[in-house]
């Protein structure tokens, strides 16, 4: 699919023809390279603009503020790299912590052919995260780990100020419920726009109950 077929469908998202470009290029790039590394779910691949790049790209409007962008468990790049593609026109930086080094390599390779401000952390998100304590103005984590256990990961960083935004699926009050027994949060739920089942979760402050 080239930019030009893409508009259409990038239209309620109000981005650039060069940004709708860059994501054209992330999908054609992520088809190339699932062939031989197979990075993303198999059966999401028919779908990949709505289940990935505009699942991730909808995030950028619940933080219109921000600058420093911390991503977790990245994966193929969703959210985090589709954010800075999407957020280079105005200076937003993202960085992508990933532990798998074959995801890795296609982040890299991505931010090359883009020039987006994405910084890859090769690395466990555990030793990441004491760093952006009080500098990142968002953290994000797609498909990573029931809220409950996200919370207890990125406490230090919401303690210290940083937004939270966490997408969900159909369990999001579930996982809301049981996050509610170890911990006060304040929490916007938020719609999808990619799916009516799914919520993203926009958390604003945090208090330990134990
Ligand atoms: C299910 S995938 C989701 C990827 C992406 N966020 C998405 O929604 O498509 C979870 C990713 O987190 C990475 N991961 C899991 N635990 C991690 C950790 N402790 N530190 C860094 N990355 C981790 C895995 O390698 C994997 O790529």
């Amino acid at each position: 699919m080239t930019g030009q077929d893409v508009q259409p469908r990038l239209a309620p998202f109000d981005v650039s023809r060069e940004t709708s470009e860059k994501l054209a290029l992330l999908e054609s790039e992520l088809r190339r390279w699932q062939a031989i590394k197979n990075l993303v779910g198999p059966g999401t691949l028919d779908r990949i603009w709505e289940r990935h790049i505009l699942d991730s790209l909808q995030l950028l409007a619940c933080a219109p503020e921000a600058r420093l962008w911390l991503d977790l468990g990245s994966g193929a790049g969703f959210p985090g790299l589709v954010l800075a593609i999407a957020g280079q026109e105005r200076g937003l930086e993202v960085h992508l912590v990933e532990s798998n080094s074959r995801k890795c390599a296609f982040l890299r390779h991505i931010a090359r052919l883009t020039g987006a401000k994405a910084v890859v952390h090769e690395a466990r998100l555990e030793t990441v995260v004491p760093d952006f304590v009080g500098k990142a103005d968002v953290v994000s984590a797609r498909a990573l780990a029931p809220l409950a256990t996200l919370l207890g990961w990125t406490a230090p960083l919401l303690k210290a100020g940083t937004i939270g935004l966490f997408p969900k699926g159909r369990d999001a009050e579930a996982e809301l419920t049981e996050a509610r027994k170890s911990w006060k949060f304040a929490v916007e739920v938020l719609p999808s726009r990619t799916d009516s089942e799914a919520r993203i979760l926009r958390i604003s402050s945090i208090e330990s109950l134990s």
